[in-house]
Parts: C-alpha cells; structure tokens; sequence
C-alpha cells in the first residue's frame, strides 16, 4: 500500500523552473534514498510533497488537513539548530503532541514511546541536558529522536546523516532500515553514495530537473549514472558484508 503518492509535481521557485512533472509512489516497508548533485531539487521536492511550499500536480500529503498529516509523516529538516534551551526528553516528546488532546500530560505509552526514541537514537545520557547546549551531531539525533516520536507511518529526512559522526551515520541508517524492515516508509536524502548502496531498499537519483533514475541501488549506482549526474567515476564492489561503494574522481 502506498504511503506517499506523488503525481507530475512541478515547482518553479522565483520564475526558475526546479523540477517539473515528477511521479512516484512509496510503498510501506520501502527506504528510499534521495540522491541528486547540490541544487538538483531534493529539499525542494520533499517540501513541495509535503505541501510546505506551492506546487503544481498532487501529492497525497499536500492536500491532508495539518492533524492528518502529522499523524502520516514526520519531517526533519535540513537546518537543525535548536534555539531553546528545552530538555531533549521533552523536546522528544514534542513529537507526540499531534496525538495528544490540548492540554493532556503525556499517558505512559506515549512516554514509552519517547524513551524508545531516545535510546534508539543512543541519548539516554543526554535525556536532562538543555536541547541547545548538545552538539551539532547530537542536535541531529535529538531532532531525529523527536520525528521517531512521532510514530508515523511515514518519516522524512533532509540529509539526516550530514554531520554525524560514522557510527552514528551507520545507526541513523540502521534505524529507517528497521522502520522500513517493520512496515513503514523512509524518503531520506543523502549525499553519502556509500550509505545509500549499502541501507537504502530503493534510490530515486534526481537531476536536470527531474527523476533521472529509480530503482534498486544497484540499478541507480551505475557508472553511466554517477557520471551523467554527478560527473564523478565510481568504485563498487559486493562483499559478503554488502554493497561497498566509492566515489573515486572528478571526470
Ligand atoms: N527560496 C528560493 N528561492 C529561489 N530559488 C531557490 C530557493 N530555494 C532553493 N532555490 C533553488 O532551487 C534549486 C533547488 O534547491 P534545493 O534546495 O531543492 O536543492 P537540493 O537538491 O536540496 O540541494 P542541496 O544538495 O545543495 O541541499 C537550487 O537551484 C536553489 O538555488
């Protein structure tokens, strides 16, 4: 079943045309990443599918009221600094608000939900700290944890695992496989080529305004492709631990 359908959707941002007619569908259990050269239109398709900026075409997020919505897809944004000095174990527990009736103090499996993003995103030691007072890496996670919280069935990521460190770049991705391995969808972008062969069940490469490629990683991470959209030769190799590959040079 599809949990985002995307339908000819065209955005132009200040006369300039960004992407024009691009169609997708996600289906449960799916963890899509989003690939494409700076500038290619990632945030700006993600943003537009989730009706945050105008758009032409449809999108099955766009058109929800804003409580559906939140109860369908969490968001997390590239920027990630957080300006208040709120305890991470609350600013997680934002995440529930968009089930919780005004006013209500959190029911224990609502806060149990919190705690298992939290541990899930390795912060328990960081519950009591002053959100602003973490690392830029562990801003991430702690903004990652709150979209966990909010246990939707869809969650969105811009470029997640920029800024973290290897382990938790690897934990990150292992936490929207298992998202995916349980039932629900992942639409993450990403730059790191290397991740996306090795966690993503499926890639979606845009470029020249629109979707160059969508398929299997292996489909998608081809020379021909690498070299059209990124102007970059590669590197790849299947071991038994999985698909390793590298960006090798500019052509
Ligand atoms: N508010 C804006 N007004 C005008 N043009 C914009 C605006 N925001 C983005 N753009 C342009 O739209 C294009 C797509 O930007 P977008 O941020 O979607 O790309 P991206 O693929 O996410 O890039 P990156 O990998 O660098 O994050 C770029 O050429 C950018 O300069």
């Amino acid at each position: 079943m599809s949990v985002l359908s995307v339908r000819n959707l065209s955005v132009t941002l200040r006369d300039r045309p960004v992407l024009r007619d691009v169609s997708f569908e996600i289906g449960k259990g799916e963890f899509v990443g989003l690939l494409g050269p700076n500038g290619a239109g990632k945030t700006s398709l993600m943003r537009a599918a989730l009706g945050l900026i105008p758009a032409t075409g449809s999108s099955s997020l766009a058109t929800m009221n804003a409580s559906e919505r939140a109860h369908t897809v969490a968001w997390m944004p590239q920027s990630r600094e957080i300006a208040w000095p709120i305890p991470v174990e609350r600013l997680v527990a934002l995440g529930r608000l968009p089930h919780l009736p005004q006013g209500r103090r959190l029911p224990a499996a609502d806060q149990a939900l919190v705690d298992q993003a939290i541990s899930r995103m390795g912060l328990d030691s960081f519950r009591k700290r002053a959100a602003s007072r973490l690392s830029g890496g562990e801003q991430a996670r702690a903004l990652i944890a709150r979209a966990l919280a909010q246990d939707t069935p869809l969650l969105m990521a811009d470029e997640p695992s920029a800024g973290l460190d290897p382990s938790h770049q690897i934990s990150t991705m292992e936490v929207f496989a298992s998202l995916a391995a349980e039932g629900r969808a992942a639409l993450v972008s990403l730059h790191d080529l290397g991740l996306a062969a090795r966690h993503c069940t499926r890639l979606i490469l845009l470029a020249e305004g629109g979707i160059m490629a969508d398929g299997r990683p292996a489909e998608v991470l081809t020379p021909d492709l690498m070299a059209r959209a990124f102007g970059i030769s590669v590197w790849h190799e299947t071991t038994a631990q999985g698909p390793i590959f590298q960006p090798l040079e500019v052509l």
